[in-house]
């Protein structure tokens, strides 16, 4: 998984081919802007599909709290350190990663692209960052993970009500080559989102993003007639069992029991709830609010991060999602306790311009911005990201000193 090709001059490289193409006439493929980006995003979706995308939960509140919550911390640069070389190398659950980014798993995105998750996988696969595959992906993780090849994947799992699905889930994640099983806690049921219901529109409920369920044995085995013959039946099945309200904590053994793979828990806010991860001998936690879709209302997640941080130490791993943009978000990240961060609707906005491209371009954007705002607050390795690199900005936006 390690990239030994020096991850030090990947920003600059990027400037320069870009500026390089405006010598010429050309311009980006993508707004490198990425509200821009998402409004171009917008440009070439279909009402419903970007409704669904873009949405949060009910107000939305929580959604613009998660971007106004990283304009509350500064970074306080460094000068003279000699950031000539840069290396943006992590490791996570023991595995060497090129940089502190992963593509976040995104259910149904045959509804941004018809290339969906495989043009995610081949992003991935040319920017050697880690994927991390929905339950609820359109296509089977059997036919992503070949479009991969041998990059870094982790498989999300619903954990849904029949056990032999979700049995039959991770053995074939284990069987193609998905390192660790990924458990989206805050998705016991879907939240009120306006949006959807205004435009009467659920993708899962027109047969979008059911590929991976449609080609799992032990789903197949639980319908009286095959998907193909009877979408309707495999349809409502899916909506009766795909998540189940009634796990506790006690059920995380059974999983633990069924897979050797680094288990990860995802949706965690809570430095109770963290540390009782911890005491279940998971691997890791991502905080993180879903991208706002889950609780209206809920705390921003990078607002749980140090706390839940703090409450784990070293026990665990915590990874971030919610809300990251920016090269300087995800040193914010970082810098408050994240090993690494996972990037969600950006992506998506790429992908539905330009396909395999304009993800990996989008996320090519980030990285280099990473790359040179590490550089730019002095700092060389992502060790050298530490919680007195930021500053706490008061409601007026000077700082706190
Ligand atoms: C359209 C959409 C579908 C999502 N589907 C899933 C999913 O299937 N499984 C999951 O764990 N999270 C899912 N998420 C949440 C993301 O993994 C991630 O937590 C979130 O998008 C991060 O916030 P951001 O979009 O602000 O980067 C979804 C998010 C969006 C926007
Ligand atoms: C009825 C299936 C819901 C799957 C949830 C996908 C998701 O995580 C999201 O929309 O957010």
């Amino acid at each position: 998984m390690s990239d030994r090709v020096s991850s030090s001059s990947v920003g600059m490289e990027r400037q320069i081919e870009i500026y390089m193409n405006g010598l010429q006439g050309k311009a980006p493929d993508l707004p490198v802007d990425p509200d821009r980006l998402r409004i171009a995003a917008r440009e070439v979706l279909d009402d419903r599909a970007w409704g669904y995308l873009d949405g949060g939960a009910g107000s939305g509140d929580t959604m613009s709290a998660n971007r106004a919550a990283f304009r509350r911390w500064r970074l306080r640069p460094r000068m003279l350190q000699g950031v000539e070389d840069r290396d943006l190398h992590v490791q996570v659950l023991g595995s060497t990663i090129r940089a502190p980014m992963m593509f976040a798993p995104i259910g149904v995105l045959s509804i941004i692209h018809p290339a969906a998750e495989v043009a995610v996988a081949e992003a991935a696969s040319t920017l050697n960052l880690p994927l991390v595959l929905s339950t609820a992906a359109s296509r089977s993780m059997e036919e992503v993970a070949d479009a991969q090849g041998d990059g870094a994947r982790w498989f999300q799992l619903y954990w849904g009500k029949n056990d032999d699905v979700t049995a039959s889930m991770v053995e074939r994640a284990e069987a193609s080559g998905y390192s660790a099983i990924v458990v989206t806690l805050d998705t016991t049921v879907l939240s009120w989102r306006d949006r959807d219901l205004e435009n009467g529109y659920l993708p899962f409920l027109e047969g979008e993003g059911l590929g991976n369920y449609f080609s799992d044995p032990a789903f197949r085995r639980a319908l009286d007639e095959p998907p193909e013959e009877n979408p309707t039946q495999a349809i409502l099945y899916f909506a009766s069992m795909f998540s189940n309200p009634a796990l506790t904590w006690d059920d995380l053994q059974w999983l633990r029991d069924l897979t050797d793979l680094p288990i990860v828990l995802k949706g965690i806010l809570d430095p109770q709830d963290a540390k009782r991860a911890a005491e279940a001998r998971v691997d890791g936690i991502i905080v993180s609010n879903h991208g706002g879709r889950q609780v209206d209302g809920a705390i921003a997640a990078l607002d749980a991060l140090p706390v839940v941080a703090d409450a784990v130490g070293d026990q665990i791993e915590v990874f971030f999602d919610s809300g990251i943009r920016r090269g300087s978000d995800i040193l914010k990240a970082l810098a408050l306790g994240a090993r690494a961060v996972l990037v969600g609707r950006p992506y998506c906005h790429g992908l539905a311009i330009a396909g395999a491209d304009g993800a990996s371009e989008m996320m090519l954007n980030l990285l280099s911005d990473l790359d040179l705002t590490l550089g730019l607050t002095g700092c060389s390795s992502i060790d050298d990201v530490t919680r007195d690199l930021l500053l706490r900005a008061d409601a007026e936006g000077g700082v706190e000193i």
